[in-house]
């Protein structure tokens, strides 16, 4: 196994106009500083407060929407990297790590990505993801693309059907059938980093949001020693240059994960394992003392001194003990979030350094609290009464079914645009208005400029002589819609759905 030096990990070099030499610590700390601008400057970052956590088109403004919890994610993440950090530093091994002048970074990067990891989420969470994937699924069968071309193929677009003797072109049609049907708010986070935003962030923060390492083209079940890393899509086709040549620079194999990844990720497991329950008590969807007998409930057996009564039943206590001058259901929220992350984050952080043989190299196939611990069984506890008591609430589901609706519903309207001839959208493109598409012409106009660059740069660089190039620009057609429909915020995609519905 590979030497742990993290000075061979922390990447602070950029995709285009790189700092270049050594560094020293302080030129080093600067580069990241110059990140965390680039970040909390972006839109992108803005518009998650306008993005569902648990419930969509949320008016109570204390009920958390990405943004707000992306914050308190954020501050988790930094507890526990300077939890790492203190410990290493305790056992003398921060030098041994080569981790002695990159503490500053080691954090910021890690705060950065907790900041960042919801950026690629569609307008109404998991049910937007559905609805882009169901409607792509519908139109372009990737079923159909595996084997060998037959006649049954259902692909709508006929430049991506397979065909006999063409090879090598269906490969690259069932490539492209498969990523389009698995967008994935993961690997569209680090399209809109890279590919859109073109926020130029040092290898290692971009590094750090590649949560999972399977591509979306990706067909069969994942290899067993990765099953967890390769759980869902990480990146698209359309970045896979990008995320070989950042596998390269950071120095992971391939379908490897950033070693920093699983701290981001521990982090936002610990912040809405609670607060989605604190929302649904602010909701009214239960009181907190119905939350503390359904936790009850769900813990099985009580035994004296177990995690549960360390936690949730010590914060029940103290919240009827002491409610001086707030009220007992915020006092009772407030212990069980220090109770649950006093446990939480040292075994996150103490896991981590257990393994980082496994992690520094990528490899560790779990989450620093997935295993058979209290902690983990605590976790699990809570997101199971959120699943059952809360994601179930009839007004929750209704609001979802809705979600979905407006999402299909949008990629309906703006259908013509895919229907288009390759020669008639390459026109509109380039004229941006067409007097014989009066209604292609006007759906173009309101694709933001930033998706329409992004679709122009990438079939620049294609040769329109190749046999591929009916194909590949297809790809980057859907991808325009996808980055344009995904890159709503909620409000907005309802909104543009009740205007574009003329219910106005
Ligand atoms: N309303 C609603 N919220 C859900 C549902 N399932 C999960 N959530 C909430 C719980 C969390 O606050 C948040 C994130 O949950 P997940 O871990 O399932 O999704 P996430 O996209 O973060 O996972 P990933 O990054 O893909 O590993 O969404 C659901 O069915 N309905
Ligand atoms: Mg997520």
């Amino acid at each position: 196994m590979a030497e742990i030096d993290f000075r061979n990990k922390i990447n602070w070099r950029r995709r285009y106009r790189s700092p270049q030499g050594v560094k020293t610590e302080r030129e080093i700390l600067r580069i990241f500083e110059s990140d965390r601008g680039r970040i909390i400057n972006s839109p992108a970052i803005r518009r998650l407060q306008q993005k569902t956590q648990v419930f969509p088109l949320e008016r109570n403004a204390a009920v958390r929407t990405r943004l707000t919890h992306s914050l308190e994610v954020q501050q988790v993440g930094r507890y526990i990297a300077k939890e790492i950090l203190s410990r290493l530093k305790e056992q003398h091994l921060l030098e041994t790590y080569g981790l002695d002048e990159l503490t500053g970074p080691f954090e910021s990067i890690v705060e950065m990505a907790c900041l960042m990891h919801d950026i690629g989420n569609p307008p109404f969470g998991h049910f937007g993801e559905a609805a882009i994937n169901d409607w792509f699924r519908q139109r372009l069968s990737p079923d159909d693309a595996v084997g060998q071309p037959s006649s049954d193929d259902r692909c709508e677009v006929v430049a991506l059907r397979l065909r006999e003797g063409e090879d090598e072109l269906n490969a690259l049609r069932s490539k492209v059938r498969h990523d389009l049907s698995h967008f994935e708010g993961n690997a569209q986070g680090i399209r809109l980093v890279h590919t859109l935003m073109r926020m130029n962030l040092t290898w290692a923060q971009v590094g750090c949001i590649l949560k999972y390492t399977r591509p979306a083209w990706w067909v069969g079940e994942p290899p067993v020693s990765h099953s967890y890393l390769m759980k869902k899509p990480g990146y698209y086709f359309s970045e896979e240059a990008y995320v070989a040549r950042l596998r390269k620079e950071l120095d992971l194999d391939i379908y490897s994960r950033f070693p920093l990844t699983w701290i981001m990720e521990a982090a936002d497991d610990i912040s809405y394992c609670v607060a989605d329950l604190e929302d649904a008590v602010e909701k009214r969807i239960f009181t907190a003392e119905q939350l503390y007998q359904h936790l009850y409930d769900a813990w099985g057996q009580h035994e004296k001194g177990s995690l549960f009564a360390q936690v949730v039943e010590n914060a029940w206590d103290k919240s009827r003990v002491n409610s001086l001058s707030r009220s007992a259901e915020d006092q009772f929220f407030m212990y069980l979030r220090v109770n649950t992350l006093n446990k939480l984050v040292p075994y996150a952080a103490q896991r981590f350094i257990d393994n980082l043989p496994e992690i520094f190299s990528g490899k560790f196939n779990y989450a620093l609290l997935e295993d058979d611990s209290d902690f983990s069984q605590l976790l699990e506890l809570y997101k199971n009464v959120a699943i059952k008591k809360v994601f179930s609430h009839p007004d929750v589901e209704q609001l979802e079914l809705q979600g979905y609706r407006v999402i299909s519903g949008l990629l309906e309207i703006y259908r013509p645009l895919l229907q288009l001839s390759l020669a008639d959208f390459t026109e509109l493109v380039e004229k941006e208005r067409l007097r014989r598409f009066p209604i292609e012409s006007r759906l173009f106009h309101k694709l933001s400029t930033r998706h329409r660059l992004a679709y122009v740069e990438a079939v620049s660089k294609l040769s329109p002589d190749a046999l591929t190039y009916p194909v590949l620009e297809y790809y980057h057609r859907c991808r325009l819609i996808q980055d344009y429909i995904s890159g709503m915020t909620d409000l907005y995609s309802w909104d543009e759905y009740r205007r574009m519905m003329a219910v106005e």
